[in-house]
């Protein structure tokens, strides 16, 4: 199995290592477009090989992408990240044009190629994709999910003041500080419902921090995460490698599920070896199909400022 990671960034570089360290991979592919940096992160990644004990190959490259041919998955994590104060949808006019060539180069080399999309605002580069890639659309799949669930199980186990393997949880909806829809109705400690145990403020805090989860960290880092979104994305190439049929939050193409038609966003999905496997509807709440709404006009407007 050949992945490449477009971007050796901080996400990219994190991710190749998430990847390396679970060693279920053959290759990993580092692609970016400053001179010699993916080269670099190649080598010094390796040299951890011998001392994390994984025989996976990683390569790095500067924009040679004959190097990513034959590759089943690739990540796209190239572009900007945001700055405090700064929300995602703001960097769409940088990281559109970059999203485009680099599926384009992507594409060309490997026709076959399962797309994970990183780069922000996520659900619009995932539909950006969509529109320019011509694969179809199992193959496109974008990461937001299963970080905002990583991240609303941190918060649920923090107030719960439980073990983090006790709690589960899902976000679905818009990768966005407003549009994430973290499913309290549904999350469980070890099966039991967590409105039994959280009082009502509690759980209105467990919400608000996941939503802004993205932000709090660029606050205190300067620049946005990268460990947890690096876990999330090895997870989704794990899931597509070892074609394990895991249940996972993703943006993806919705063509009347959910209500919703023409646009990218978050729902659970089946993962196996052709990406994509199945999209499972799930009974929401009025108040979450309204929210889940409200996700999806917000969304449908940042599509509408994308460029083909
Ligand atoms: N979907 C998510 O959950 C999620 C999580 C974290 C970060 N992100 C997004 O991922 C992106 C990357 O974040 P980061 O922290 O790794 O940024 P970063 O600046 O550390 O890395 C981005 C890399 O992309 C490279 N790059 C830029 N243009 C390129 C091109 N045309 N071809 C190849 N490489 C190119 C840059 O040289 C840089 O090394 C951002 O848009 C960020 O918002 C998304
Ligand atoms: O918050 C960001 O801008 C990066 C990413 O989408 C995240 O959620 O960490």
């Amino acid at each position: 199995m050949k992945v490449t990671v477009v971007g050796a960034g901080a996400v990219g570089a994190s991710c190749a290592e998430y990847i390396a360290m679970k060693d279920f991979c053959s290759e990993v592919v580092l692609v970016d477009i400053k001179e010699g940096f993916a080269e670099g992160k190649a080598m010094d990644l390796m040299q951890t090989a011998s001392l994390n004990g994984f025989d996976t190959k990683i390569t790095g490259t500067t924009g040679d992408y004959s190097k990513t041919a034959g590759s089943h998955v690739a990540v796209i994590t190239s572009g900007i990240p945001r700055k405090p104060g700064m929300t995602r949808e703001e960097l769409i006019g940088i990281n559109a044009g970059i999203v485009k060539d680099v599926t384009a180069n992507l594409v060309k080399h490997s026709p076959e190629v399962i797309i994970i999309v990183v780069s922000n605002p996520m659900d619009t580069m995932a539909y950006l994709v969509h529109k320019t890639s011509g694969l179809p659309k199992h193959k496109i799949i974008g990461m937001g999910g299963a970080l905002d669930s990583a991240r609303f199980q941190y918060r649920l186990a923090e107030a719960l003041e439980a073990p983090i393997s006790d709690v589960n949880g899902m976000v679905i909806a818009a990768h966005s500080d407003t549009g994430m829809l973290p499913l309290l109705s549904k999350a469980t400690r070890n099966g039991v419902p967590v409105t039994e145990f959280l009082s009502d403020e509690q759980q209105k805090y467990v919400i608000e921090e996941t939503k802004v989860g993205g932000a709090t960290l660029t606050k205190l880092l300067g620049t946005s995460a990268w460990y947890a979104p690096g876990a999330a994305v090895s997870v989704m190439v794990q899931a597509i490698a070892c074609d394990q049929k895991k249940m996972i939050p993703c943006s993806l193409m919705l063509e009347g599920e959910y209500g919703q038609n023409d646009i990218c966003l978050g729902v659970p999905a089946i993962i196996g070896k052709n990406g994509i496997e199945n999209i499972v509807n799930i009974t929401l709440t009025a108040d979450e199909q309204l929210k889940f709404a409200e996700a999806a006009n917000a969304v449908r407007e940042v599509n509408g400022d994308l460029k083909f």
